[in-house]
Parts: C-alpha cells; structure tokens; sequence
C-alpha cells in the first residue's frame, strides 16, 4: 500500500489537500485524532489546550514519533484499499517512523505557501486559535520548525506550490495523487555472488530499466524503476512479445506481476524467461500495480500479435487513463 502525507508550515494548505484526497475517495488518518481520543480516553475536556499537553506528553514519554506510531495499525486498516492519506505530520522523527515502516511505499508531498498568503488565510479563516500578526505567524513557524519541520520539508519527494486560488491548487493536488492512484512501480531483486562483478550486475539492470534506482545490501541488489518503455521496446526488437506474454499471463498474482530473467543474458540487454536457476539467482522484476489491472499491463508491454505482428497496441496514455 501507499501512503501519502503532506507537510507544510502553518496555514499552507495541508488540510484542505487531504480533504481533496478524500474527495477523490482515499481514505485519510488524521494524527490529531489520535491525540483527541487520548484527551477523552483520560476524561479530560477536548480543547486546545488539552489536546497540546497530551501532544506533548506522549511525545516525551514515547519519543517524538508517538503519535505517528500510534497510527500505523489505523493506516494499514485504511490501506486495505492500497492507498492512504496521513493529516498532520509535523516533525522530523514522525516522517522516519514511516519511512521505516512504509520504506518506498512512503510519499511525502511538501506544501509550499508565502508567509503573506498564508498571513491572509488566517485573516480569512478567522479560527479561534489563528494568529492575529504575522510576526505570531513567524513565531509559530519557528515552533514548528523546533520539532524539526524543516528538515522534514526538505526530505519531501515532491512539492506543490499553493500560492494562487483554491481551483488552481485543487487541480494540481489532485493531479499528483491521480498520478499516484494510477501507476506502476517496478521491484527488481537479485542475488550478487561474491564471484560476480557487481557493476556488471548493476548494468544488467540498467539494460533493462534505465531510470533503476539501485541498492547492494548483504549480497542481494534491490532496485526501483518508474519507467517501462525501455523494457517494451526490447521485447518489440527481440520479437518475444508471445512468450513475454504468456510468462506475465501466468505469473498475476493479486495486484503484481512477477517475472523471472536470465541474469547473463540481461547483461547484453536480452530478456531471457527462466524457471528459478539453480546456479545463478535469476533477476526477480515484480511489477506492482496500483488501480491498473495485471491484464492492461500485459496488453501494453506484450500485446497480443497475429503473423507476428500486434492485434492492437495500446498507447501509454490508455494504460493510465
Ligand atoms: N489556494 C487557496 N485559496 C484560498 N484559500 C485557501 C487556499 N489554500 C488553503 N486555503 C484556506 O486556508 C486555510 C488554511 O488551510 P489548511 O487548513 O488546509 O492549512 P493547514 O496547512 O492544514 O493549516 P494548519 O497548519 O494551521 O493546520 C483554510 O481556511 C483553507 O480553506
């Protein structure tokens, strides 16, 4: 599952783009509720104040990340669907905590916004606890960045500026997690002898997937790709689209494609199907897939031919549509 997060300084915009998320039907945890039901949860009367002294005590008694990990059984509950908003990250420790438990599966989109529009929208938004100067602006952007909101901000995997009208900004949310509810994430894996050249094996995956992103740990490489074209376009040039078809066809499990590739041949860019090898450990590609289904997948990277050729091609727009 994927989860997605926004981070923000005060009054940038990061409510109003989970409310848009949960227009588009993702379910959205919000961490202050957490913190509510705790305010109930010990009798106490759920104000501000209340909901900032327990804040503050679950974070000294547990660490910085208590309410992020307090929510994780809640998102992955929500996540059954595969895809999650989290509301209201504010620091450092809290955006670790899942990256350590969601890894790659963690987007956090930043929220950019000028001091001076923000400013208005507390003069707009009038809530209770808004501030009134924009020097109480500044004073509260640097709380924020005390619990280390900066260097959150700075670890985002993209940002979305939210300087201009609510329809602008609307649209570009909604177009970042479209682009997020509908994609393909490529998991490769493989084994690294001591006796094989390890930059070798890096090319072999380049070959394939030259947007990988690679990692050697302990003898095993892991990659992430985005980009599947290269990959099509050898299966076109080695005239392989049935085989390559029939190995996907039977290898769908759930939402992911796993595919087996001969390691030595991939070195030369040619994309070889094998059975598990006894002697070096195949290239394991798993293709995930989020509201794509397996069998749309397949149609574009190997569709179905008759003499040799195609029955119909499917254009990459048609894949994410
Ligand atoms: N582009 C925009 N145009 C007009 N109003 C906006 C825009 N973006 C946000 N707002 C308004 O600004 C206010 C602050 O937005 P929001 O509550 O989403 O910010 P936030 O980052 O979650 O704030 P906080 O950190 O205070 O919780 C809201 O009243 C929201 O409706």
């Amino acid at each position: 599952m994927k989860l997605i997060a926004f981070i923000g300084y005060p009054l940038s915009g990061k409510s109003t783009a989970g409310k848009i998320a949960e227009s588009l039907g993702i379910p959205v945890v919000i961490m202050g509720d957490i913190v509510r039901e705790e305010v109930r949860k010990r009798g106490l009367e759920l104000n501000d104040e209340n909901a900032g002294k327990i804040a503050n005590e679950l974070r000294e008694k547990e660490g910085m990340d208590a309410i992020a990990r307090r929510c994780i059984p809640r998102i992955r509950e929500k996540g059954k669907k595969g895809i999650v908003v989290v509301d209201g990250i504010r620091g450092v420790a809290e955006v670790e905590r899942f990256k350590k438990e969601f890894g790659d599966d963690f987007i956090l989109i930043a929220i950019e916004s000028d001091i001076k529009n923000r400013f208005d929208r507390a003069l707009r938004r009038k809530r209770d606890d808004d501030v009134k100067s924009i020097d109480e602006l500044k004073e509260r952007d640097r709380r924020e960045e005390s619990w280390g909101m900066k260097e959150a901000f700075d670890m985002a995997d993209l940002t979305i500026e939210n300087n201009s009208d609510f329809e602008t900004f609307r649209s570009k949310v909604e177009a970042v997690l479209k682009s997020i509810l509908k994609s393909i994430d490529v998991i490769i894996e493989t084994r690294v002898y001591p006796t094989e050249d390890e930059e070798k094996v890096v090319k072999a995956i380049k070959n394939f997937f030259p947007d990988a992103e690679i990692s050697i740990e302990d003898d095993v490489l892991r990659a992430r790709a985005k980009n599947i074209n290269h990959f099509r376009e050898l299966l076109r040039m080695q005239k392989i689209l049935d085989t390559a078809r029939n190995e996907m066809l039977k290898s769908v499990s759930g939402n992911e494609i796993t595919i087996l590739l001969n390691k030595q041949t991939a070195t030369v860019s040619r994309i070889n199907f094998v059975e598990e090898d006894a002697i070096l450990s195949p290239i394991k590609i798993t293709f995930r897939l989020y509201g794509i289904q397996p069998e749309r997948l397949i149609d574009y990277l190997a569709p179905e031919t008759r003499d040799g050729r195609p029955v119909k091609e499917l254009k990459e727009s048609e894949l994410f549509e």
